[in-house]
């Protein structure tokens, strides 16, 4: 019986540097998912095909098997928790870092000292208590799904954690990092299921990938 193959992949900036290395792999969608509206995208292999979701959902499809393997980035799976997760590459693709940033001028060393409780506002609610609580400072998190910037310049937070890359967005708002927390890059994930009845099929998928990096 010949099997399936399910890649999930989400639009933007991933799908770009994807592209390269689904080549490399002899894979091509069989259409351009940044100028359609479908869901489900074919490609030249008639058993494989490309399930096109958010970058955060990336890891839920491949945990629980409705996509085989996926790329998403570090953040994203930091803030799943990688359950269900083979993560055998780091692609080296979408690099960028996740900072703590402040309005320009604020006191960021007074304001996170010990004893004081800083509110900080992020999409990455997990990323950012775990690194608070190994410095002991006490935070009070505001979930975000965007836009981060702009909570510390109309007095939703005191800081905010996310995703830094040309520090552009943060100087173009009159912010600064004041903290580096991890260096964030994408990872091939694979259902740990899979990885082992489909392993002839995804064995040298992984392997192309590997080479082409
Ligand atoms: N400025 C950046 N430079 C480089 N890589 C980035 C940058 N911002 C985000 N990334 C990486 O690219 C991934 C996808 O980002 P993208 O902007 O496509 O989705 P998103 O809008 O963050 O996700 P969602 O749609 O689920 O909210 C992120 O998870 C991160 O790993
Ligand atoms: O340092 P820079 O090069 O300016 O990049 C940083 C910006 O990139 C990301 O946002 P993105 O462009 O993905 O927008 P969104 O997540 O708010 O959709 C991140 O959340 C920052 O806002």
């Amino acid at each position: 019986m010949s099997q399936n193959l399910t890649i999930a992949l989400s639009k933007g900036r991933i799908f770009e540097e994807t592209l390269p290395l689904l080549a490399a792999a002899g894979i091509e969608p069989a259409e351009n998912p940044e100028s359609s509206r479908k869901l489900i995208i074919a490609t030249n292999h008639e058993h494989i095909r490309l399930v096109i979701v958010r970058a955060t959902d990336v890891p839920t499809y491949v945990q629980y098997g409705a996509a085989d393997f996926g790329i998403a980035g570090k953040d994203v799976l930091i803030e799943h928790g990688g359950e269900g997760l083979y993560q055998p590459l780091d692609l080296q693709i979408a690099a960028c870092k996740m900072m703590v940033a402040v309005r320009q001028g604020f006191d960021y060393a007074a304001a996170s000292r010990a004893g004081n409780r800083l509110r900080v506002a992020t999409k990455y609610p997990n990323i950012a208590a775990a690194h608070f609580a190994k410095k002991g400072v006490h935070v009070d998190i505001i979930k975000l799904y965007g836009s981060m910037e702009l909570a510390p310049l109309v007095g939703l937070s005191d800081a905010i954690v996310d995703l830094v890359s040309t520090g552009g967005t943060l100087k173009a708002n009159g912010l600064q990092a004041v903290e580096h927390i991890e260096d964030i890059s994408s990872r091939l994930v694979v259902n740990k299921a899979a990885l082992k009845t489909k392993h002839a099929l995804l064995e040298p998928i992984i392997q192309a990938f590997a080479s082409a990096i």
